[in-house]
């Protein structure tokens, strides 16, 4: 513990609290996103834990009610890997909430065996980026409404191995797990750079995050990822600890300028040369409004 102390840099000293404010935080039954949903809800909140299971999400529900004392967590079955599930996750939560100040697209799948979506996208750019991608997109004008409001992309160091190989983005002519990842991890600070630079001025501001290496439940399609995990266990950091620079993107007053910034640590880092190619980033969203159904503009 002492260890994890000294090497867990970057805390969100944020004091703003959050009554009357809406959130809504993808994959937050386990891991980075429980401890993001918990501290949110500890701020007074309205949290919507947006979970692929909603019975594990009703069990951390509770308990966040219990350690916090808010009432307001409130679960909602969302499944990354179906745009249908997505459509009516949206669709009642537009028709249920007024506002929305907060969405943390946290969720995130890790080197899983090739396998697609119910839409027949590859399972990491489905899941961490797609997914995400019209989720934001079904959201954005309550999210203008509400604003200011933040967006919070939970990416990865990961993503400096990332490419965007536009003929092969579903890994049609190659895939590696773990590469596959690391592609959907770049599409995460693209798709972030691309949002940032589109909703100028619109009062919603955007973000993405690299939260460390934290113990959590991500390695479980990798037994290699499982014996890094123990081998460097002290060094690794808590769940909480990997909350932090999410909260302190979603948090910090004055953060508005640095929008379409990635983060680490709680401060500014830097990305890959091809998380900065903005010929991609606009291509890339094109071709995931294009995947998606959703007009290209
Ligand atoms: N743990 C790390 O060291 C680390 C490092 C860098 C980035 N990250 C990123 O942090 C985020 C959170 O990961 P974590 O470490 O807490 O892992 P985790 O496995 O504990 O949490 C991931 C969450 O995503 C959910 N999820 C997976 N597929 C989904 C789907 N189809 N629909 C809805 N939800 C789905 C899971 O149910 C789980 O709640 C991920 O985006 C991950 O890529 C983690």
């Amino acid at each position: 513990p002492q260890i994890r102390k000294m090497l867990a840099f970057g805390v969100c000293t944020s004091t703003v609290q959050l009554p009357g404010k809406v959130a809504i935080v993808t994959g937050a039954n386990t891991g980075i996103g429980k401890e993001t949903a918990k501290e949110l809800a500890r701020r007074g909140a309205r949290v919507y834990l947006a979970c692929r299971d909603v019975q594990k999400g009703e069990l951390v529900a509770r308990e966040i009610q219990a350690v916090t004392g808010n009432q307001q967590v409130l679960v909602r079955k969302l499944d990354l890997a179906d745009t249908k599930c997505i459509r009516a996750f949206t669709k009642d939560f537009l028709a249920e909430e007024k506002h929305l100040h907060i969405l943390i697209n946290n969720a995130g799948v890790m080197m899983c065996p090739y396998s697609k979506t119910a839409d027949g996208f590859e399972m990491h750019m489905g899941v961490n980026h797609l997914g995400h991608f019209l989720l934001t997109h079904l959201l954005l004008e309550k999210l203008k409404e509400s604003a200011p409001s933040r967006v919070i992309n939970v990416s990865s160091f990961g993503h400096h191995l990332g490419r965007i190989h536009f003929h092969n983005l579903q890994g049609e002519k190659f895939y590696h797990s773990g590469l596959a990842y690391c592609h959907s991890k770049l599409a995460n600070i693209l798709f972030t750079r691309e949002l940032a630079r589109r909703l100028q001025g619109s009062g919603i501001t955007t973000y993405s995050v690299h939260p460390g290496s934290v113990i959590s439940e991500l390695t479980r399609h990798s037994s290699f990822m499982r014996f890094m995990s123990w081998l460097f266990y002290y060094f690794l950091k808590t769940p909480q600890q990997g909350a932090q620079t999410s909260l302190y993107c979603a948090l910090t007053e004055g953060l508005e300028v640095l929008s379409g910034n990635h983060f680490s640590d709680c401060r500014v880092t830097w990305v890959s040369a091809q998380a900065r190619n903005e010929t991609v980033a606009r291509r890339l969203w094109d071709v995931s409004c294009d995947l998606l159904g959703l007009p290209v503009d």
